[in-house]
């Protein structure tokens, strides 16, 4: 049997390709916004950082903008790269990539999510995360336990206290 053969039907369907997904990281008085999957989503009841997939021609960061806005109806300053988790899924392989952000403006108003809370460090361990996002929720939950000045004011400047 031909096995090149095979397989080269799934890259030909794009069944092979990564998606690149990104996830939001945003802080506020030290604790993280997460938020829940609705019933009926894909991941459903999972927890996730908030975000999408980029569509064609669009950068993560312009990606971020968007898909906060559209999900949470707020707007935020891509700051800097704060991780990436690359996992495959039944449906395919996504390479989550998440970022620091400010949160500029706006209400949180739940589009997609059935819940949004923001969360303390010793308290991330208790949500039940994507799989894709457990290795960035554990990097976010030793880096929050090593700082002893606040990450808040380090990540977004001096202006997150104004
Ligand atoms: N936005 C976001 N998506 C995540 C995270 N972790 C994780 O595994 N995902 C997955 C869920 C989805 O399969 C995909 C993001 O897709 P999406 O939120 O734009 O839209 P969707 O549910 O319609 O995606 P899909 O069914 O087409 O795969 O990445 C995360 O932290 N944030």
């Amino acid at each position: 049997m031909n096995y090149i053969k095979d397989t080269s039907y799934l890259l030909r369907k794009g069944e092979g390709k990564i998606k690149e997904v990104t996830a939001a990281v945003i802080l506020k008085d030290n604790c993280v916004l997460i938020a829940q999957r609705s019933a009926g989503d894909k991941l459903a009841g999972k927890w996730e950082f908030p975000g999408g997939k980029t569509e064609p021609g669009e950068t993560p960061q312009e990606c971020l903008k968007r898909e906060i806005k559209e999900e949470l109806e707020v707007d935020i300053e891509v700051l800097n790269f704060f991780a990436e988790s690359i996992y495959t899924y039944q449906s395919g392989t996504i390479k989550l990539m998440a970022f620091w952000c400010k949160w500029i403006a706006g209400d949180l108003t739940l589009k997609v999510h059935s819940k949004i809370v923001w969360v303390k460090r010793s308290e991330l361990n208790l949500y039940d995360f994507a799989p894709a996002d457990i290795p960035l929720a554990e990097k976010l939950r030793q880096l929050l336990s090593l700082e002893s000045q606040s990450l808040e004011s380090k990540i977004l400047g001096d202006s997150a206290h104004e």
